[in-house]
């Protein structure tokens, strides 16, 4: 088993906070503190390199944490579908944690904290892409004060509410919560509990911002352009993170000029 203190390394400072460019689809202040400063967690084997991935309902984190696992090789941890097998599984919390989903409302933390913390603690893996949480201060708190740690970086889908609707509406995997009524609630605890946790992970100089809108390939893109900013700073010292993965450079299958243009759509 593993365990991390909780504290926080310096960040490298090497370019300054920047201001993105694309107009956010939530008029927060990310822009703020945005910044491309890489985090840099006290490594050294001493936990497991941890993204955690935050958006609205329908944002497309799913979709884009299958793209991650199958270029990067992290191990997808969904707090949903966690909870959605916890349901499945008819255990003692089950009908309580449906009831939630269904109200659009957050699960208790404790109960998705233990959820994630079983999945971590009997995998051999050494990197997490945690998909859906935190989704509020709580949860956030929780997981800092059950798993002694913190995330090393932290994607953001941002993406217009409409739109969100609209894909989830279409998503036709058959989830109690994917209707109008829910997720018109889901998106109101989404602004009231989770975007405070992004704006904190902003400060932090942990947020990737990732402009949600476009294909499935051009967002993935800016994804790819994160990682590889990652690569100079941190090395070949995330844990269990193949130098292949580290020294891929971004947008193989493009120019240089594609690159800096996304890298700077993606920065500005
Ligand atoms: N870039 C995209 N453009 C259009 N539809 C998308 C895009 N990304 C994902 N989708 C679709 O939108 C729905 C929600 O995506 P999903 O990955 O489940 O989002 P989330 O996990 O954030 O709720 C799915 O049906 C998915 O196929
Ligand atoms: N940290 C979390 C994550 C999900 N949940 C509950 C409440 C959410 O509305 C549902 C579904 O989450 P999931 O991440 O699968 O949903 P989306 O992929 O964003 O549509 O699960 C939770 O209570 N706490
Ligand atoms: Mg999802």
């Amino acid at each position: 088993m593993w365990r991390r203190a909780a504290s926080l390394s310096p960040f490298i400072s090497s370019s300054g906070s920047l201001i993105r460019n694309h107009q956010t689809a939530y008029n927060f202040k990310i822009w703020e503190s945005f910044t491309t400063e890489i985090p840099t967690q006290v490594k050294g084997g001493k936990g497991p390199f941890i993204c955690f991935v935050l958006g609205g309902p329908g944002s497309g984190k799913g979709t884009q944490c299958a793209k991650i696992v199958k270029n990067y090789g992290l191990t997808h941890l969904s707090a949903g579908e966690l909870l959605r097998r916890e349901i499945a599984s008819n255990s003692e919390y089950g009908t309580t944690i449906l009831n939630t989903i269904k109200e659009g409302k957050i699960v208790p933390s404790e109960v998705t904290v233990s959820l994630i913390q079983k999945e971590m603690e009997s995998s051999d893996s050494k990197k997490f892409l945690i998909d859906g949480f935190p989704r509020s201060e709580e949860n956030r708190a929780a997981f800092e004060r059950i798993m002694g740690a913190e995330p090393d970086i932290v994607l953001f889908f941002d993406c217009p509410e409409e739109e969100m609707v609209n894909r989830v509406l279409n998503r036709n995997e058959g989830r109690v919560d994917d209707n109008i009524d829910t997720v018109r609630k889901r998106l109101q605890v989404f602004k009231a509990l989770n975007l405070p946790v992004i704006n904190y992970y902003a400060r932090r100089g942990k947020l990737y911002t990732i402009n949600a809108v476009g294909t499935v390939d051009e967002i993935f893109e800016q994804v790819r352009a994160v990682f590889a900013a990652l690569k100079p700073s941190l090395g070949l010292d995330i844990p269990g993170m193949e130098s292949e993965m580290l020294w891929r450079p971004a947008f193989t299958s493009q120019g240089d000029d594609n690159f800096f243009v996304s890298v700077q759509a993606l920065c500005f």
